[in-house]
C-alpha cells in the first residue's frame, strides 16, 4: 500500500488561464493505493457525499486506466469538491504519484502532469493542467502543452472559501470565445509581471500581475460579493486578488504581517453578502508527498 498527500491548488491566478497554477500550504487530499484485479474507489472526507465513487467518473479512475495501474484506491478528501481549489485535481495528482510508486513505473513528476489531467477531462471536459501541474510538482507552474516549469516560491496568501458552489464546467460555459487586442497586451504583461514575481518570491510584483480584464470578470458574476470581498481584502493590505481556479474561493497575495487582518476582512465582506465562508492562511507549498 502506498499513501499520498496531495495538496489543494490554486489555478489561472487571474493573468494565467489555463497555464498558472500554486500548490497551497493547506487544505489536502490523502489518497491510499493497493494493487487489485480491478479498479474500486472508497470516498470519505468534505464533502465526499457529492463524488463519485464509480471510475469512470471519479478522476482517480481516469488515472489508473491511463497509467494501466488497477487498485483500490481510498481517498479522503481534505479539499471540498467544487471549490476552485483543485478538489478533484489534488485526489489525481494523489493517484498518479501513488500508482507509479505501486505499480514501480518510474514515471517522473513531470511526466506525470498529463496523466493526472486525464481524470480533469472526466470532470470538466477539458484536461487542464494547471492544478494538478502544482499539486504534482509544488510551487508556482508554468503548464504548457509541451511541458511544466515549476519555479520554488512562498508566498503568502489567503484562500476565502464561500459555502456556494460553482463547477469547473459550469464555469467554463462562460469563458468568452474571443478578446480585444488591447486587453491580450494587458493580460500578457500582467503574466510576465506575476512570473517574475513568483522567480524572485516577491508579494509586490505577483499581486500586481494577478489582474485580468479577459475570464474573471465573466466568472465574478458567478460569486455573490465577489466585488465587495476583492475591495475589503485590497483595503486590508493584499497585493493582488482574483478567482481562485473557476471559483468560487477567491484567492489573495499579501505581506505575511498582513495576512490574518486580510483573511478577517474577506471573511466579513462575505458574511455582508449573506455568504457564509471559510479562510485559509496559508503559502505556496511543496507538491505531494508519498508514505510508505
Ligand atoms: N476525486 C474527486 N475529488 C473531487 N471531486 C471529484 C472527484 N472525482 C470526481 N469529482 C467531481 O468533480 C467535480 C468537482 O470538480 P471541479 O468542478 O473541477 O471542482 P474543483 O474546483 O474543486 O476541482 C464534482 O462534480 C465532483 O463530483
Ligand atoms: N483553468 C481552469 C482551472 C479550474 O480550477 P478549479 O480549481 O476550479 O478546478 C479553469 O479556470 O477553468
Amino acid at each position: 500500500m502506498v499513501t499520498v498527500r496531495a495538496p489543494a491548488t490554486s489555478a489561472n491566478l487571474g493573468s494565467g488561464f489555463d497555464v498558472f497554477g500554486a500548490a497551497l500550504g493547506r487544505p489536502a487530499d490523502i489518497v491510499r493505493v493497493e494493487k487489485a484485479d480491478r479498479t474500486t474507489i472508497d470516498v470519505t472526507g468534505v464533502g465526499s457525499q457529492y463524488i463519485p465513487e464509480d471510475p469512470e467518473k471519479n478522476t482517480v479512475g481516469a488515472v489508473a486506466e491511463a497509467l494501466e495501474a488497477p487498485a483500490h484506491i481510498e481517498i479522503d478528501k481534505g479539499v471540498r469538491p467544487a471549490s476552485g481549489l483543485g478538489s478533484s485535481a489534488a485526489s489525481a495528482a494523489a493517484a498518479a504519484v501513488g500508482l507509479n510508486e505501486l505499480y514501480d513505473r518510474g514515471l517522473s513528476r513531470e511526466a506525470l502532469v498529463p496523466i493526472a489531467a486525464e481524470g480533469e477531462a472526466v470532470v470538466s471536459g477539458a484536461a487542464h493542467a494547471d492544478n494538478v501541474a502544482p499539486s504534482i510538482m509544488g510551487g508556482f507552474t508554468i503548464a504548457r502543452s509541451d511541458g511544466v516549469t515549476a519555479v520554488d516560491a512562498s508566498i503568502p496568501l489567503v484562500t476565502c472559501l464561500p459555502e456556494v458552489v460553482v463547477s469547473t464546467r459550469d464555469a467554463r460555459g462562460v469563458v468568452p470565445d474571443g478578446a480585444h487586442m488591447e486587453d491580450v497586451v494587458e493580460v500578457v504583461g500582467n503574466a510576465a509581471t506575476l512570473a517574475v514575481g513568483m522567480a524572485r518570491d516577491d508579494p509586490g510584483l505577483v499581486g500586481r500581475g494577478m489582474d485580468d480584464s479577459i475570464v474573471t470578470p465573466a466568472r465574478a458574476e458567478l460569486i455573490a460579493g465577489y466585488e465587495a470581498v476583492r475591495s475589503a481584502a485590497f483595503d486590508a493590505g493584499a497585493t493582488g486578488v482574483t478567482i481562485s481556479g473557476a471559483g468560487p474561493a477567491v484567492i489573495a497575495a499579501c505581506h505575511e504581517r498582513d495576512r490574518q487582518t486580510i483573511a478577517g476582512t474577506m471573511l466579513d465582506a462575505f458574511e455582508d453578502a449573506g455568504v457564509d465562508a471559510r479562510a485559509y492562511q496559508t503559502r505556496i507549498g511543496r507538491g505531494a508527498e508519498v508514505f510508505e
